[in-house]
């Protein structure tokens, strides 16, 4: 008899939970990963625990950024309504927020949809990869010059698939060592889909194709955030 009673109580609880701060929404191209291009729903959400040098949304993780409280139903409702199949779920980091597992269990239910999660190699991802229909993680490693690479949970190399990416964002030719380092000792490039980027106009980009050539690195993709080109690279939203 207790128990009956406090069942629907614990429910009422979670659903409290299900909601998500949003400081912008979108529809572009995908300007990065493997679908660069392709059309794209983008769901930004607020608030980081990292604070990476280069950082391209700081202004996401600012303490009084504005934000849109939404329902799990109102995101896919927005989805939906987009009429676009690809989804990226970004930030700020979205593993942050709370009953995110949820969000991500309504969202991969729809096999319509493809999609993808940015997130920044610090949290641990084997709780979601259970998910049925899993979404695709693309899965930062913050190298040397970001200054937060001691944050990284290594342990997410047991987890991460050919459903996945790992993306290096290099600024540095100490970054693209410590690059070629990781692929070797976890055996990278056999595991999933590895893709470095250049921090924008940081480094330049003959140079991490040497680097490239150099030391062989079959199968990795170089990238460059295709938005900042077509667009001023500081405009928001696109
Ligand atoms: C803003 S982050 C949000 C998701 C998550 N916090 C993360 O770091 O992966 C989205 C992507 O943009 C990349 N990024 C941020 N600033 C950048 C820059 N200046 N140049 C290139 N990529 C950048 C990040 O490394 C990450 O891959
Ligand atoms: N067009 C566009 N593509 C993107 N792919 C990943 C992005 C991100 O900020 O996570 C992003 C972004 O901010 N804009
Ligand atoms: S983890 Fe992502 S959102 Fe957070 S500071 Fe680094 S690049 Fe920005
Ligand atoms: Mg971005």
């Amino acid at each position: 008899m207790k128990l009956l009673l406090i069942a629907p109580l614990m429910k009422k609880v979670e659903v409290i939970k299900m909601s998500f701060n949003v400081v912008e929404k979108f529809v572009s191209i995908n300007g990065e990963g493997r679908r660069c291009g392709q059309l794209a729903v983008f769901i930004r959400f607020a608030g980081c625990n990292l604070n990476c040098s280069y950082c391209d949304t700081a202004w996401a993780n600012e303490e009084d950024v504005s934000y849109e409280i939404m329902s799990i139903e109102e995101i896919y409702k927005y989805i939906k309504s987009s009429g676009v199949n690809n989804i990226t779920l970004t930030g700020g980091e979205p593993l942050l927020q709370e009953g995110i597992v949820n969000l991500l269990k309504t969202l991969s239910s729809d096999t319509e949809l493809y999609i993808e999660i940015e997130t920044n190699g610090s949290v641990l991802i084997d709780k979601f990869v259970s998910i049925k229909n899993c979404p695709s993680f693309t899965m930062d490693y913050k190298l040397p010059s970001s200054g937060m690479e001691n944050k990284m949970a290594l342990e997410n190399f047991k987890y991460i698939s050919k459903n996945d990416t790992i993306k290096f964002v290099s600024g540095s030719i100490e970054d693209l060592n410590r690059v070629k380092e990781l692929i070797e000792e976890y055996d990278l490039v056999n595991k999933t889909n590895v893709y470095i980027s250049s921090v924008f106009g940081k480094i330049a980009l003959d140079e991490i194709v040497e680097f490239m050539k150099n030391n062989n690195m079959n199968g990795v993709t170089l990238q460059v955030q295709l938005h900042k080109i077509i667009w001023d690279p500081d405009k928001r939203s696109v």
